[in-house]
């Protein structure tokens, strides 16, 4: 596959594969998307949507194929290697400290917040934090709010922000959606757009609610036994053919 329009992609996987063992995670993936652009990656359970993100994210290595970001070639090391690129993953789990409140957990990435932290060093991280909120419009009353104390959708958007924060260039999501309901999945996806928005964001987002992907994702991946299967615009598609095309891996031949 080939960078398309006139930018390279922020990061393409050239036929990419992945076996555990007897497994075969992933096979001959070709995938790719550019600055300003959200690509949704679906699938069912197995289909190999986590090994994907983590190779992308350097916590696996791919046993063959090609990473490229901004157009140059790459063996990612390992997951700080990939952030030092701009490579920035949420996972479900988000990895936010509860006990801590907003202003401190934006800065785990790049401060060491466990050290007595002078009185002006805090003053303007509370100021960068609530700068860094304001610019993307997550609306969080204050940045002292412990992060135990927020909704699933406030702590989810602190993680995003977070990464956002760190000068991520390449936003990996995993399921940032699920289990949410629909006022606090209507948070992320704004969020989502207001980034999109930016122009310079490359955002992968895995996601099970196929509404959502058609609504937001530029584009849709689906994976199959490891396998892409289907690579186009979600304005080309629809969620009736996304149903269709997983029901059928079940359909008795
Ligand atoms: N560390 C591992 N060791 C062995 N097998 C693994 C490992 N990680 C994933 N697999 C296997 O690779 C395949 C793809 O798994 P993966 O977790 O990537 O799928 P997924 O699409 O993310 O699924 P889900 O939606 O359930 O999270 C599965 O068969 C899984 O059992």
């Amino acid at each position: 596959m080939d960078d398309v329009n006139d930018s390279p992609a922020a990061i393409r996987a050239d036929h990419v594969g992945k076996r555990f063992g007897p497994v075969t995670a992933l096979r001959d993936i070709n995938l790719s998307v550019r600055p300003g652009e959200i690509l949704g990656l679906i699938g069912d359970n197995g289909a190999g949507k986590s090994t994907l993100i983590k190779i992308l994210t350097g916590y696996h290595k791919p046993d063959s194929g090609q990473l490229h970001v901004h157009g140059e070639p790459v063996s990612l090391r390992s997951v700080s290697h990939a952030r030092s690129l701009g490579i920035e993953t949420v996972f479900q789990d988000l990895a936010m400290i509860n006990g801590l409140p907003v202003y401190l957990n934006l800065h785990l990435n790049t401060e060491r917040v466990y050290r007595p932290i002078p009185f002006l060093r805090r003053k303007e991280m509370k100021r960068r934090a609530r700068e860094c909120l304001d610019s993307i419009g997550i609306d969080i009353p204050s940045v002292t709010t412990e992060v135990g104390r927020l909704s699933g959708g406030q702590r989810q958007a602190i993680a995003v922000a977070r990464s956002v924060y760190s000068n991520a260039r390449i936003l990996l999501l995993d399921e940032p959606l699920a289990a949410m309901g629909a006022r606090e999945g209507g948070l992320i996806l704004r969020l989502l757009r207001t980034l999109k928005e930016r122009g310079d964001l490359a955002i992968v987002l895995i996601a099970h609610n196929y509404t959502q992907v058609v609504d937001i994702c530029d584009r849709v991946n689906l994976l199959q036994h490891g396998q892409i299967t289907l690579d186009k615009p979600t304005a080309e598609t629809s969620v009736t053919e996304l149903l269709d095309l997983v029901a059928a891996e079940y359909r008795v031949q």
